[in-house]
């Protein structure tokens, strides 16, 4: 009884949080129909009414438990957003119409194995996907480990009972470990799971344009406090401004679509082009700003320089026209005298002074504090 609860709540968790809060949603509803299949398949010796599976022959039960580790499987693939392992998931597929063969024409034993085999394979599948899947910066390996070890113990238990005890039924201390891996763990930590992606696909909304992918003002306020404090330390920084020229035309020729995929191609272009510690940002518009970590002003002059060069050389491609993009740049160097202040824009409003420089001399051209740079 206290399974079915559990089983019950975690199938109406996943509606709330697929249906009503659209977290994860497709994931979700493979995670729930995976529960709803778990209730007649849970593994459980000597349970009467009103246990689900009472009535059904086992090797249905087995084929219900086969398909509940199905359904979480694709679950997890929609989750992380990993195509399945075929080598996996073909002959788990295979296993689970044999299975069924065999139980329609009266070989229960054999249909048992079968199942049991695919269940086998069902629950690596998801193991392995989630060690792939979870494996990147953000998540840390015993956090890791903890999220794959239930798929695992599953898996070899599985794979025990269909090589050496054909009946579904699980003895001694797995009776009691098996149903709480299955039914708590499993949900809890793919619901956390969920959440977390969310979290930071929220947390990495909050710090970067949406249709570049660049970073936004919010996160160059924060870059440039560290980049003052590195400064007052004596590690200057450079920063360079950019501006699509003629970006009305091009917005009014090719469309507001064509517009957002002019601005897409620069920001790749630069992003292309910059090192590890340097960060492209959309300032607004058509307007992108890069701050150089540790860079000086001959440094920074030779990147814009590049840049400029690369976007036109690179024409955007669109709707099969091939449109020629130019920029102009404003190039400045942090001072400490001028720029360690706390609250101090004055690097930001220098650069928009050459930028400006730039456009007034007929843009497609790079202006530092020391001059515009020769074509
Ligand atoms: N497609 C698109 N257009 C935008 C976006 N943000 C701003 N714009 C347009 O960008 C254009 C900017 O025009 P202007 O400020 O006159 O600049 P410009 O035509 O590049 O002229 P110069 O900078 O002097 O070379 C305006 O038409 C804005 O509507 C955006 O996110 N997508």
């Amino acid at each position: 009884m206290a399974n079915t609860a559990i089983l019950l709540f975690a199938a109406g968790v996943w509606a709330v949080l697929g249906g009503f809060y659209r977290i994860a949603p497709s994931a979700a509803a493979f995670f729930f129909a995976s529960q709803w299949m778990a209730l007649p398949a849970l593994p459980c010796q000597g349970c009467g009414p009103p246990w689900p599976g009472a009535w059904l022959p086992v090797w249905v039960l087995a084929l219900c438990g086969l398909l509940s580790l199905g359904l979480l499987a694709a679950g997890v693939s929609r989750l992380l957003k990993l195509r399945a392992q075929r080598r996996l998931a073909g002959p788990a597929l295979a296993l689970g119409a044999a299975a069924l063969l065999s139980g329609v024409l009266g070989q229960e034993t054999l249909s048992l194995r079968l199942a049991l085999l695919g269940m086998a394979l069902a629950a690596a599948l998801s193991g392995l996907m989630l060690w792939r899947g979870t494996t990147g910066a953000h998540e840390h390996w015993p956090w890791r480990t903890a999220l794959c070890l239930p798929y695992l113990a599953i898996s070899l238990l599985t794979l025990l009972m269909a090589l050496f005890q054909p009946a579904y039924h699980v003895p001694g201390l797995a009776t009691q470990l098996l149903p709480v891996a299955l039914h708590v763990w499993i949900p809890l930590s793919l619901m956390a799971l969920a959440v977390r992606r969310l979290w930071l696909r929220i947390a990495h909304l909050a710090r970067h344009d949406s249709l570049t992918g660049a970073l936004n003002r919010r996160a160059l306020d924060e870059m440039l406090a560290r980049a003052r404090a590195r400064l007052r330390r004596g590690q200057s920084f450079a920063w360079i401004v950019l501006d699509v020229d003629h970006f009305k035309q091009i917005n009014d020729e090719l469309g507001h679509a064509g517009g957002d995929a002019a601005l897409r191609h620069i920001a790749r272009l630069l992003m292309e082009e910059c090192r590890e510690p340097d960060a492209v940002l959309r300032l607004g518009g058509e307007e992108f700003g890069l701050l150089l970590p540790g860079c000086d002003l001959a440094g920074a002059t030779t990147l814009a320089t590049r840049l400029r060069r690369r976007i036109l050389e690179r024409p955007l491609q669109w709707e099969g026209r091939s449109v020629v993009l130019q920029a102009s740049f404003g190039v400045s160097q942090a001072r400490p005298e001028l720029d360690a202040g706390d609250s101090s824009d004055a690097l930001l409003q220098r650069s928009d002074a050459l930028l400006y420089q730039a456009k007034a001399s007929g843009r497609n051209c790079v202006v530092t504090e020391q001059g515009e740079v020769p074509a």
